[in-house]
């Protein structure tokens, strides 16, 4: 099997909740935008051979590069869902990736991912056939909220874990549970689900907690100074 993984970027996102002038993937922090942190977080990884990043039909923004780190970066067009912009940058994957590929989906707007996380996903969804996500245990107490505003339940919160990016899968069995997904009317929320639907258990790598996804103007703030102060943590980041 060709041990080569492809990353998938989806970057065809309005960034309705954040706002802003510009769709929130193109944010700059750190001399770069968050689209740039993310790719250069993928392809620094010594297996990772390329990237596609699915963009809106109309993005005026992506600079049109054909390559970071030495490595290609493709570029297609996304879908109104994230499952759409997913499917679409699997098709323009180049034809050797085989469908038993690994390969990555990883939010463009998630500039902060680790090499040391990004390598144990990769390890575990190698090992394991349904694949593997990066993930961290809630911490909080979790309640349900009423119609009222009150409190209506407190959710037990013991193997409960948020889902977060990269989500590693084999390109052909991905392929498939998000096209089943559609077929059936239903929207996932992340690539695992699809896979779940169909009686499949994808792995959880707990990730650092800081690997955070930038949705609203308040998270820019704390991804700028992660960013900013260059705490690569266990790993380090391309520059
Ligand atoms: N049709 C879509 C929707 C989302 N995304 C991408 O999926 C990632 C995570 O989605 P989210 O954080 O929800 O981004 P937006 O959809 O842009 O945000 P919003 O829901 O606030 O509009 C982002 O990199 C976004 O660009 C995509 O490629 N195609
Ligand atoms: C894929 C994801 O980041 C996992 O938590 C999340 O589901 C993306 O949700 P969004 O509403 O598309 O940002």
């Amino acid at each position: 099997m060709n041990d080569a993984v492809w990353a998938i970027v989806p970057a065809a996102g309005r960034g309705s909740r954040f706002g802003g002038d510009r769709p929130k993937q193109y944010l700059e922090v750190a001399g770069r935008t968050l689209l740039e942190h993310a790719l250069d977080a993928l392809l620094v990884h010594p297996r990772v051979a390329g990237a596609v990043v699915a963009l809106s039909a109309d993005d005026a923004y992506w600079p049109g590069e054909a390559a970071r780190q030495g490595k290609p970066v493709l570029a297609c067009v996304g879908g109104g869902e994230r499952a759409d912009s997913v499917l679409a940058a699997l098709d323009a994957l180049p034809a050797d990736v085989g469908d038993s590929s690994l390969v990555l989906v990883h939010d463009a707007a998630r500039p902060n991912l680790r090499l040391d996380d990004l390598d144990r996903l990769i390890a575990a969804a190698g090992a394991h056939a349904d694949g593997a996500i990066l993930a961290a245990p809630v911490r909080d107490t979790l309640k349900r909220a009423a119609a009222d505003g009150g409190i209506a339940s407190t959710e037990p919160r013991e193997s409960l874990w948020r889902a977060m990016t990269p989500q590693a899968f084999r390109r052909g069995p991905l392929a498939s549970a998000l096209r089943a997904a559609r077929g059936d009317g239903v929207v996932v929320t992340d690539e695992a689900m699809a896979i779940e639907r169909l009686g499949g258990r994808p792995r959880l790598v707990e990730g650092r907690e800081d690997n955070l996804k930038v949705t609203t103007p308040a998270d820019h703030a704390l991804v700028e100074f992660l960013l900013a102060r260059g705490d690569r943590g266990a790993s380090e980041r391309s520059t």
